[in-house]
């Protein structure tokens, strides 16, 4: 047999096969429950697309703990004021889920805003309590402007983009959960093998180097994508998954499906790496963990996205302050400039 090449060919189908409301139809029962908004407005994604960090009017306190009300902000005559913002149906859809799940964790099409994380407190991360919050992480993140637009989307395709198919932008609300990063996993399928397991946080976790624990996750692992993906993932043969498991390692849930591409981080390992375990076909998959705290990879990347990545707009505001300090401070400029358009 011809030996497998690095990545199988990238198409926008392919891709779209990944985006949210794509899959999770299929696998909302072991997934995290989640509500889609779509379509959306253009006036939505001019929003999104806009320089600067504000929030639409009426979305409510950032944080539901400033003092300006909605009532306070629908007082406001917006008509002096350049370009103006409002979406009160998605502002409703939000309040909903938010109502439904007790917060919720915002992503668009493939992407979440997880390099904004700063922004809201580090003990809760990208946990949003009313519509405000989640229009702040998403103009706070770099990350999530790669799915407002089909040229980024479906960039790097080995067909021509000419004729590719419809793309929507779509507003997803997951249920945020306070998360155990120790227990993420990314694992990777080709061509319908499923050849690679790896931690997906990059620090070390003692327990997850006992012989015990690594097997119980291969196990795992090799067992619920028997039972509940293999047969029931439509798409092409080549994906990777992101796994939730439970606190007694003897379960999981799925977090995402990505396409097998350059554009997806093969963590510990490298895409070669995966080629050369597909040509051995061995009978397990190869699990990969953080098996000391100065693994290469622990010590650079501490802590990941968490508390590294602020946009430079906001840098010029950080003046060397702390970064809880620094995302309160960041907040209260974007509510006073909410206050000084409310005034106008
Ligand atoms: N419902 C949730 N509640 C709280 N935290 C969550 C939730 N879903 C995901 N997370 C956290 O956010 C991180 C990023 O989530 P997700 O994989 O959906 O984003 P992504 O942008 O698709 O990431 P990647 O680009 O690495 O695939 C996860 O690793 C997890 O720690």
């Amino acid at each position: 047999m011809a030996p497998a090449t690095l990545f199988p060919p990238i198409t926008p189908d392919y891709l779209l096969s990944f985006q949210f409301s794509s899959w999770y139809p299929k696998f909302s029962h072991i997934s995290i429950k989640s509500t889609i908004i779509r379509p959306l407005d253009q006036a939505f994604r001019d929003y999104l697309d806009s320089d600067g960090v504000f929030v639409p009017k009426g979305s409510g306190d950032l944080l539901a703990e400033s003092s300006l009300s909605d009532d306070d902000d629908d007082d406001s005559d917006d008509a002096s004021v350049g370009q103006q913002f409002a979406f009160p149906e998605l502002d409703a859809h939000i309040r909903k889920a938010i109502q439904d799940y007790g917060a919720v964790f915002p992503k668009l099409n493939f992407s979440s805003p997880k390099d904004a994380s700063w922004v809201l407190p580090a003990s809760s991360p990208l946990k949003c309590t009313a519509p405000a919050d989640v229009y702040l992480l998403l103009k706070s993140s770099d990350f999530i402007s790669h799915d407002l637009s089909p040229d980024t989307v479906f960039a790097g395709c080995d067909t021509g983009i000419a004729d590719s198919p419809t793309y929507e932008l779509e507003l997803v609300l997951r249920k945020w959960y306070p998360v155990d990063r120790s227990r993420e996993l990314r694992c990777f399928v080709r061509e319908g093998s499923l050849i690679g397991i790896c931690q997906r946080d990059t620090n070390y976790y003692d327990f997850m180097n006992e012989r015990q624990t690594r097997d119980t996750i291969t196990t795992t692992v090799q067992r619920f994508w028997d039972e509940n993906i293999k047969l029931k993932w439509e798409g092409e043969q080549d994906y990777t998954f992101d796994l939730l498991l439970t606190r007694d390692l003897s379960r999981a849930h799925i977090l995402d499906f990505n396409p097998y591409a350059l554009r997806t981080d093969p963590l510990l390992f490298t895409y070669e790496d995966l080629s050369s375990l597909l040509a051995t076909s061995q009978s397990a998959p190869d699990l990969r963990i953080i098996d000391s705290p100065t693994h290469p990879v622990a010590a650079r990347n501490a802590p990941a996205h968490q508390h590294n990545m602020v946009p430079l707009e906001a840098l010029s505001l950080s003046n060397g302050r702390g970064i809880d300090e620094f995302a309160d401070l960041w907040r209260e400029e974007i509510k006073k400039s909410m206050d000084d358009e409310s005034k106008n």
